[in-house]
């Protein structure tokens, strides 16, 4: 299996990252969301990334221009006939990755891998909306993508051994890590994160201390590079709250109920960094 087309399918933090990283390695990327404003914002962040590689002399202005010009946007998903992969990131909602999934089904090449960079959701049900199960696989990044060496790779049920060496391999090429698990909610990653963060909330909701003294202890007494409200604001408060969701949904365990303070913050709109507000203020 050869792969040298790869479209990624939303241009927010995530999708633009990995279509960096992607372009980096040599591979022809299309970037796409729903509409054009998306993807020219995906692109203004790679760029910003990779200006900062050039002036920290990390890259040349040349080698720059050699990776933009790898990357095309696209708002049209009938481009994925064209791709040996296609990475899908758009929001953590079911419905939505089934969709865009059935959609891939019928507009790709039968040897195209369908990929997902979900962070919670089940890959054995995201792959049942196509007819190629066998070619469906979790391929989860870490944010940002341009720094965290991590990619967990989750087999569906009926993800083909061909499948999982073909992604296993891409991932290297990538220059990141990538480590296999099983299809359970949360996977490894975000079952072990994503309690520890809704628990840092309840802790600020019952009042036990202010959100910088939890951050702080977190920091300082467990080296965490950020404290927990601080990578709930870094990650997105829709995405922790929805994954929180699949979690409790998945197991059906109480021990997994999303605080109501995050839910709040949800329902207010204040989902982090990238709306300027959520536990702290990002505006100005
Ligand atoms: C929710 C999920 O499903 C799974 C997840 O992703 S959970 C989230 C996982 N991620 C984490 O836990 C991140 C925790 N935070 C960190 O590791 C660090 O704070 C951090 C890497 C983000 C920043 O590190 P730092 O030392 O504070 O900052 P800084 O010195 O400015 O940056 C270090 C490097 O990262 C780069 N960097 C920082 N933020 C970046 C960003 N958002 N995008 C791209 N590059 C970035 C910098 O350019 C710098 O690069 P060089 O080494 O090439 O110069
Ligand atoms: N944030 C994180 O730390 C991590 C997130 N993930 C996962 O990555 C995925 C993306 O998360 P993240 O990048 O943070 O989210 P963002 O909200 O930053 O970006 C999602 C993007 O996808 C677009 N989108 C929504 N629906 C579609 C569609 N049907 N077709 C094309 N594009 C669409 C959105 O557009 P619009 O704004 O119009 O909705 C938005 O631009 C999620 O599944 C998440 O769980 C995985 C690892 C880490």
């Amino acid at each position: 299996m050869s792969i040298q087309n790869v479209m990624v399918i939303g241009a927010g933090q995530m999708g633009s990252g990995i279509a960096q990283v992607c372009a980096m390695a040599g591979y022809k990327v299309y970037l796409n969301d729903l509409k054009e404003e998306f993807v020219q914002k995906g692109f203004a962040s790679i760029n910003k990334n990779l200006q900062r590689q050039v002036e920290k002399e990390k890259m040349t202005a040349e080698q720059k221009q050699e990776i933009l010009s790898r990357l095309t946007a696209s708002t049209d998903l009938q481009d994925a006939a064209q791709t040996d992969l296609v990475i899908e990131a758009a929001v953590e909602n079911m419905k939505i990755k089934s969709d865009i999934f059935a959609k891939l089904d019928e507009i790709t090449p039968e040897q195209t891998i369908l990929a997902t960079n979900t962070s919670s959701l089940p890959i054995t049900e995201i792959a049942a909306a196509t007819k190629r199960p066998e070619k469906v696989i979790g391929m989860h990044f870490m944010n940002p993508v341009p720094v965290m060496k991590l990619v967990e790779i989750i087999r569906g049920l009926a993800t083909s051994d061909e499948v999982y060496q073909a992604i296993e391999d891409m991932t290297k090429t990538l220059k990141k890590v990538p480590v296999e698990v099983n299809d359970f909610p949360g996977f490894v990653s975000n079952r072990i994160l994503m309690p520890m963060i809704n628990e840092a909330i309840y802790t600020l909701y019952e009042g036990v201390a202010e959100k910088e003294a939890i951050d702080e202890v977190m920091k300082l007494g467990m080296n965490h590079p950020m404290g927990p409200l601080t990578l709930a604001d870094f990650i997105g408060l829709d995405t922790c709250l929805y994954i929180m969701e699949t979690l409790h949904e998945g197991f059906g365990d109480d021990k997994y109920r999303p605080c109501p303070l995050l839910r709040k913050y949800v329902k207010a709109g204040w989902l982090g960094r990238k709306t300027g507000r959520g536990f702290y203020s990002y505006e100005g």
